[in-house]
């Protein structure tokens, strides 16, 4: 059973295994699994005993939410685009200041919530570039986007289908990528990535957890075997320095070298 947790912006979807009240195990039934992939998550596995959901939650809601990302939040709720999540957020913020990202793609725009927090950290006269397939979703962006003062000339927002976008898009050309559309089309965006990024760019990808069941080899769907897929290839791939990090519903990051 799943629980919610409020809080004073947003609902927290606390997963089985995070329960508030048991706080017991911090990925419920991967600790049982046996896999090579999820491994044995436990404290001497990991070197740190797991989080609590109230830690959890104290860690996803850390830093501050801007009022805008508030109203784009609310935004993406009315038409089911499912933003990233707080942490994830503010991880987006941290990696843009940290390598100073004037050129960055962004595949999923939705209601602009992972946007503003890419421009939180971008270099003042940086440019994000983002796609999406619903011109809605980008026009909420776009409001997101001016609300807090961002000039036109700071982002191209570029309706379609991410596998017609993205090729023609510049090789090496880009200091940061989110993937955070189809999932489905994750092994197709992150060759894609892997073309648009220069050397030491950062990949970023959303929902590498996928709401638990990229661990749990119970789960065989197709978008769970997409992103099982796509780590696959990226924990593979000798260009790539990776981690997943545990916040929200999994943010994979990766510099190219
Ligand atoms: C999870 S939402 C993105 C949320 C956004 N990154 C944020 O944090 O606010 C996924 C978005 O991907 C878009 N999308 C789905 N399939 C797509 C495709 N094939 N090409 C481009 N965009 C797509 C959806 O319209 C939706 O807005």
């Amino acid at each position: 059973m799943a629980h919610i947790l409020w809080c004073p912006t947003d609902f927290w979807f606390v997963p089985p295994g995070r329960s508030p009240r048991t706080p017991t195990g911090r990925f419920g039934r991967v600790n049982a699994v046996s896999t090579a992939d999820a491994g044995n998550a436990t404290p001497a596995a990991t070197g740190a005993d797991h989080p609590t959901a109230q830690s959890w939650a104290y860690a996803e809601l850390f830093v501050e939410e801007s009022q805008a990302a508030v109203d784009a939040r609310e935004a993406a709720r009315s038409f089911g685009a499912t933003p990233v999540g707080r942490g994830a957020a503010t991880t987006l913020t941290v990696l843009a200041r940290a390598i100073g990202a004037r050129a960055v793609v962004e595949v999923g725009s939705g209601a602009g919530v992972s946007g503003l927090a890419l421009f939180a950290g971008m270099a003042p006269d940086g440019v994000l570039t983002s796609v999406d397939i619903e011109p809605e979703h980008q026009n909420a962006a776009r409001q997101a986007f001016t609300a807090v003062d961002i000039p036109a000339r700071r982002f191209r927002l570029i309706a379609g289908a991410a596998l017609t976008v993205l090729p023609k898009l510049s090789d090496g050309a880009y200091d940061l990528v989110l993937i955070d559309a189809d999932k489905l089309e994750y092994v197709e965006y992150l060759e894609q990535a892997l073309r648009l990024l220069r050397s030491g760019g950062l990949l970023v990808i959303d929902n590498t957890l996928w709401h638990n069941k990229t661990a749990d080899p119970a789960n065989t769907d197709d978008e769970t075997e997409s992103i099982r897929t796509t780590l696959t290839a990226i924990k593979e791939n000798e260009s790539l320095v990776s981690t997943l990090l545990p916040t929200g519903d999994g943010l994979l990051v990766s510099v190219k070298l």
